[in-house]
């Protein structure tokens, strides 16, 4: 008998109940017990949509995220905040968001840095570590969880991050190898274990996923240590891997001395069969068989075809499961009141992909006659979509055939097209931008959902959207910025605002993923061949420039940032996909151009991101995502000066992929690491002009114009004046308008500062 189990379920509910319970708590309309039951009801629900499985995780729900769960399970508090007072939950949210001097009664203090979550779009809550933390056992979350879901009557597994992963997410502040505390940690997992198997917890899955990674010998050896320590307690241990392939690392997988292995057999298929090789007869190995990072239907006849020599072997000892938490998928797909027949048939969300483990788990015991029917509607499916005139179109996939490399080159080199620019643009030095975003206020999103329920008709909303363009293209002129931005108020996301323009392009209404705390997306579905039937931004680009005879930047999302944060085809390469939305924003940016519009951002905010996880992929990678934009924007006059934008800023590794991309100027994230992070381009000798960004965005604190001025002298120090602009980290779309006002006023200010003293 093969078992059917999950590793993770989505916690913030199919209608995004926790994003709005959440934030009620934190504007204080609302308590921390209305807050706790809401999470409490949540939690049930979603133990309800797992009733089939044999076992169900607990655990994994979080108030904000579970890496930061994970630290306070183990004691491992920020110094910062321990002595803090207020309620357990109070720290907890201090950790996670930190706590401005505004707010009453202050203890003002940082939040933990936030980092994504491996290749996902999900951020988590960086655990800090110095060689003085030591660590200690709060155990009252999953006790209290795990009693829950005992008194639910699901047969409970706790889940809880593995100590070599743990560590390894971690950041030492003194500079030291987290790995080092591990001799400090092991006890307390010890601890935990026996604490869980005291509540009557059988299984714990115990998530490694940085054994889909290149590690080094000495983490290596730390999993040797880990499991070797781990194994004298009585819960049976299911260490989870996903993510990607072991390789190297699976011999050590396989041996660790612990009673199961769960792997993922989406990104790891080819190595499903050595795994169940290696594996010794008195482990189980999870196979997870259903992809839990996107939402297409699995073809479980292709899948049962591979499984079943795989299940005779295994016998009782084969469990199936989702290849990772289904965290990264939207919840429900009966939810959707509007998708088109065709494709909805195709998709599957968490409750359907749940639906489709459990035909897996039938058709293996029981044989697959006894699901026949649910298989053959299930190969209908794959078969409409796989033949969907809809999918495919051979005009899109000739014209990709037909790129050339001519297609990505400028016209003249940087030296040559920067004079042209500037006497063009008229701009002085450190010129001052923003980088595209002003503040998404309630009123801006009331009107959108009023448009979408058709409260309202198009042409107010189109009149409500210009008038907040006017607004913030006023704002700017008062503030005395060199170029401007439209404000983006039209678009609901970066990314979703161009799927929903594109051909080849699905969206649904609620299928929301958690992006980090309460902050969601709901990334479109690119489904097909991608074309633009028409120009997409260029109206409201048009009408801002009416508006100003400063230069008016136009605003668009990359082809590799707008892959990254949607949910892709599996029927071809990414990179395919990836040069199809290239061709297409290309006829965008040269649509801007036509349009008279000199100045064009291209934000590439996901394509560090979207490094693989293991680094020898690395350089394939990279070669299609810079080619992709370079097609995207260098088909433009030597006059038209294009920027592109990413949010983080270590490039260290890749700054030669950065330069290629040959942006006349590239703004980034740098004023929290008081602009060490130019280091890299100093080095290179990066030849482009950048702006560093003076102004830290995630926080509501206001930068003085010396810290500005501070900052771009550091900037100075390493890149020629006459290269530098002054700018924001980032966009301005979750802060609000009385927080960016006199924050620009001071960035401003640093700048005409700078110029007088540079003369
Ligand atoms: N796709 C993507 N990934 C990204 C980023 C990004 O900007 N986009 N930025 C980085 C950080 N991640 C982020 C992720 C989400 C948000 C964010 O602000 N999300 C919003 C939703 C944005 C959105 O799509 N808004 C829609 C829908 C708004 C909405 O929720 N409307 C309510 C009603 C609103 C009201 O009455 O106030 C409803 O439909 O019920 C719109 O503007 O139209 C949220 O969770 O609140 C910010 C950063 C990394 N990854
Ligand atoms: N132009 C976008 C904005 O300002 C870039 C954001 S990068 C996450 O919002
Ligand atoms: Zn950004």
């Amino acid at each position: 008998m093969a078992l059917i189990h999950n590793l993770g379920f989505p916690r913030i509910g199919a209608k995004r109940e926790l994003k709005f319970a959440q934030e009620a708590f934190w504007k204080g309309q609302s308590t921390e017990a209305e807050l706790l039951a809401t999470a409490k009801a949540l939690r049930e629900v979603n133990w309800q949509a797992q009733q089939s499985l044999d076992w169900v995780p607990v655990g994994d729900f979080s108030l904000y995220d579970q890496v930061l769960d994970m630290s306070f399970t183990l004691g491992n508090l920020p110094v910062r905040v321990a002595d803090l007072e207020g309620s357990a939950l109070d720290s907890y949210f201090r950790v996670a968001r930190g706590r401005s001097a505004n707010d009453s009664g202050c203890n003002c203090v940082h939040a933990g840095e936030m980092t994504k979550w491996f290749d996902t779009n999900y951020h988590y809550i960086v655990p800090e570590v110095t060689t003085k933390t030591r660590f200690s056992l709060n155990a009252d979350r999953l006790l209290e969880q795990l009693a829950e879901a005992q008194q639910a009557g699901v047969k409970a597994k706790p889940v809880i991050i593995g100590p070599v992963t743990y560590l390894w997410l971690s950041k030492a502040k003194d500079q030291s190898n987290p790995l080092e505390l591990l001799e400090h940690l092991l006890p307390i997992y010890s601890e935990l274990l026996e604490t869980l198997a005291d509540a009557g917890a059988e299984w714990v899955q115990i998530d490694e996923p940085v054994l889909v990674t290149e590690l080094d010998s000495h983490w290596r050896h730390g999993f040797e240590t880990a499991y070797h320590a781990l194994k004298a307690n009585r819960v049976k241990l299911l260490v989870a891997t996903y993510f990607g392939t072991l390789r190297e690392n699976l011999q050590l997988a396989c041996n660790l001395p612990v009673a199961g292995l769960h792997v993922d057999a989406v990104r790891g298929r080819s190595e499903i069969a050595q795994v169940a090789d290696w594996l010794t007869t008195n482990k189980v190995l999870s196979v997870g068989a259903i992809n839990g990072r996107n939402i297409w239907k699995t073809d479980l006849n292709a899948t049962l075809d591979w499984l079943e020599p795989i299940a005779q072997k295994l016998g009782d000892r084969l469990w199936l499961a989702p290849s990772c938490s289904l965290l990264h998928v939207p919840v429900d797909l009966d939810s959707e009141e509007n998708l088109d027949t065709d494709i909805r048939r195709w998709l599957a969300f968490a409750n359907q992909k749940l639906d489709e483990l459990e035909i897996l788990g039938k058709a293996i015991n029981n044989g697959r006659h006894t699901v026949a029917k649910q298989l053959a509607d299930n190969q209908d499916a794959i078969d409409s979509r796989r033949n969907s005139v809809r999918v495919h179109n051979p005009l899109v996939k000739s014209a990709v055939e037909n790129i050339t490399e001519a297609l990505g080159r400028r016209k003249s080199h940087y030296a040559e097209r920067i004079g042209k620019q500037r006497s063009h643009l008229n701009l002085p030095l450190y010129p001052t931008t923003t980088i595209g975003s002003f503040p998404q206020t309630p009123d801006i999103r009331k009107a959108r959902l009023a448009f979408k329920k058709q409260e309202i008709s198009a042409q107010d909303y189109h009149a409500k959207m210009k008038a907040e363009i006017e607004h913030a293209v006023r704002e700017q002129e008062k503030l005395g910025l060199d170029v401007l931005v439209h404000g983006e108020a039209e678009r609901n996301d970066m990314v979703e605002y161009f799927g929903e323009q594109l051909q080849g392009y699905a969206f649904s209404q609620y299928g929301w993923v958690q992006s980090y705390g309460s902050r969601c997306v709901k990334p479109p579905i690119l489904f097909g061949d991608i074309s633009r039937p028409e120009a997409m931004t260029v109206a409201w680009t048009q009408y801002a420039q009416s508006l100003t005879d400063k230069p008016m930047k136009g605003m668009l999302t990359g082809p590799v940032t707008i892959l990254n944060w949607s949910f892709v085809r599996d029927d071809q390469p990414r990179s395919q996909s990836c040069l199809q939305l290239a061709l297409a924003i290309r006829e965008e940016v040269q649509d801007l151009e036509a349009a008279g519009v000199n100045v064009i951002q291209i934000d590439e905010a996901a394509l560090r991101e979207g490094l693989p996880l293991r680094k020898s992929e690395w350089q394939t990678y990279l070669d299609w995502a810079v080619e992709s934009f370079r097609i995207t924007a260098n088909g433009v006059q030597d006059e038209t000066q294009i920027h592109t934008h990413m949010c983080y800023s270590e490039f260290n590794d890749i700054i030669e992929a950065i330069a290629h991309m040959d942006a006349d100027v590239i703004t980034i994230e740098t004023s929290r690491s008081d602009m060490e992070l130019l280091d890299v381009f100093e080095a290179f000798h990066y030849p482009n002009e950048i702006g560093p960004g003076v102004y830290d965005i995630h926080s509501p604190n206001i930068p003085t114009e010396e810290q500005a001025v501070k900052l771009m002298n550091k900037a100075a120090e390493r890149i020629p004046a006459e290269r530098l602009w002054v700018n924001p980290d980032c966009g301005l779309k979750t802060r609000q308008w009385e927080e960016v006002i006199p924050a620009l006023q001071n960035m401003v200010a640093a700048a005409k500062t700078l110029r007088a003293n540079a003369v």
